[in-house]
């Protein structure tokens, strides 16, 4: 860690703190505690290291430099700035940790599972945060006897409120300007890469969020009935929103100026005594952002599997699958008198050249042939891999004896190949069957194979069709 680093997260730290004092509607209240948010994801990027910039930067923040100035230097003071610094950096620490090790180790599991985990470490900390602050303010300051049973709870709220807005966008930002890279954080914004990024649908969306914001705390100030405030909670489908449709940095921000909005509105349409509620929608909507960013990374996973599926690897071939939806999307929309055939075709000896040869001369084959084969064909004829050294080719339009005329152009086609210093003649042997009505592809895919063993049993290098 660059020194640089050091100086980073401190400022990050005391700005914050300032910041959250300024949206506090009393003394000590907010809806959030953001340097809660500093601390865990100084501990989650950096590790141990974080230490000590942010132990000093609480130390700072507790300890009244120009009260001990005026008025002499007082120990107990000392002592309390420095458990104080403790009792936070110590939960924030061990808890930023956890995160960091479940988040890196667990790298081949899930997002939603490792998110959950991550929620699951963000509410153990931010509760052991407010428990040791509690117990050390109890413990230094004179005439507070029950802070612990009372404050826990907004406490602990406010702090967890802190880490789920705060920690995502120090993320963002730490990274970034310390040139520290994380594999394990990355993927959490893998889906800012396929998006545009068009600020314009983003900050419509964002205008909503908080128009329903201001809009719910405006009537919370007017009408007196307590029901009122819940409606807040509808935020989270504007947020829900931009999770789902926009850049993740994007959702990192709208859910800090959200959070900013409800703050600042809480102190200035007066309405903390609905605290509880406003901070509560806060964590709600925050812990549903959580979750809602694995679904755009599972939707690109499932792309990724969808076009594994459709191409064969090694020939860039359609897969049968592929082949199979292609070609009953064309017999369906046929007329009843139109013919269609299939020609299934298998390399003549292809075990023997690959053992001769080795396997990447193999695949070079069945790659090379492949390519050639699907040159020689017309628009409309459609091949694909089927398995192993064995193709089939979609002829619409035609009969059988067309089809067996076509076929044994292609097997005519076949090239004599140069690979390396090897000169390779490829021998193919075809199998053809014709679409008959009312029958799946399986059906006729199933005829051609037995046409084509009846050519491989007749000698190979061949065309034998089937009715
Ligand atoms: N190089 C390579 N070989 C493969 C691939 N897939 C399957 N094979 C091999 O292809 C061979 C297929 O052999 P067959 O078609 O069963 O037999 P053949 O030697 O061609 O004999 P006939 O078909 O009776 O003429 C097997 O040895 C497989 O191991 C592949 O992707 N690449």
């Amino acid at each position: 860690m660059k020194t640089s680093a050091y100086v980073l997260l401190f400022i990050f730290w005391i700005s914050t703190f300032y910041a959250s004092t300024i949206m506090a509607f009393a003394e000590f209240i907010s809806l959030w505690y953001m340097p809660a948010g500093v601390s865990i994801a100084g501990f989650l990027i950096f590790g141990k290291r974080a230490f000590f910039p942010i132990f000093l930067a609480v130390f700072f923040v507790s300890f009244r430099f120009i009260e001990q100035f005026e008025q002499g230097f007082d120990p107990a003071h000392l002592a309390s700035a420095l458990l104080f610094a403790l009792a936070h950096t110590v939960p924030y620490g061990l808890g930023g940790l956890a995160a960091r090790h479940w988040l890196s180790y667990f790298i081949q599991k899930g997002l939603p599972q490792r998110i959950i985990g991550l929620l699951v470490i963000y509410a153990i900390s931010a509760l052991m945060a407010a428990i040791c602050g509690l117990l050390v303010w109890e413990f230094t300051t004179e005439n507070y006897d029950h802070i612990l049973e009372e404050g826990w709870f907004a406490w602990w709220l406010g702090d967890l409120v802190g880490v789920m807005v705060i920690a995502p966008l120090m993320c963002l930002i730490l990274p970034k300007l310390s040139h520290t890279r994380l594999t394990w954080l990355d993927e959490f914004y893998a889906h800012d890469r396929r998006l545009s990024s068009n600020l314009k649908p983003f900050l419509l969306k964002l205008s909503i969020a908080v128009a329903t914001v201001i809009g719910i705390l405006i009537l919370d100030s007017y009408i007196t009935h307590r029901g009122v405030a819940y409606f807040v909670f509808f935020v989270s489908i504007p947020q829900l929103w931009i999770v789902l449709t926009e850049r993740t940095s994007y959702a990192t921000n709208s859910l800090v100026c959200i959070t900013v909005v409800m703050a600042f509105g809480v102190g200035v349409f007066n309405v903390s005594d609905q605290a509880i509620t406003y901070q509560f929608a806060l964590y709600i909507t925050a812990a549903m952002s959580y979750l809602a960013i694995s679904i755009p990374a599972l939707m690109q996973r499932n792309h990724q599997l969808a076009e594994l599926s459709m191409l064969d690897l090694l020939t860039n071939l359609p897969t049968k699958w592929l082949f199979k939806t292609l070609v009953t999307q064309v017999v369906k929309s046929s007329r009843p008198n139109q013919n269609h055939c299939i020609a299934m075709y298998n390399l003549d000896h292809f075990k023997k050249l690959n053992d001769d040869y080795g396997q990447a001369i193999g695949d070079e084959v069945l790659r090379q042939s492949a390519q050639i084969l699907k040159n020689e064909l017309r628009d409309s004829e459609i091949l694909c891999r089927c398995e192993q050294d064995t193709f089939v080719v979609f002829i619409p339009n035609t009969d059988i004896d067309e089809a067996s005329k076509r076929a044994n152009e292609l097997r005519h086609k076949l090239p004599v190949l140069h690979i390396d210093d090897l000169i390779l003649p490829i021998r193919g042997s075809f199998g053809v069957a014709q679409v008959q009505f009312g029958e799946t592809i399986d059906q006729t895919v199933e005829r051609a194979t037995r046409a084509l063993q009846q050519a491989k049993l007749e000698g190979r290098n061949k065309v034998v069709a089937i009715s």
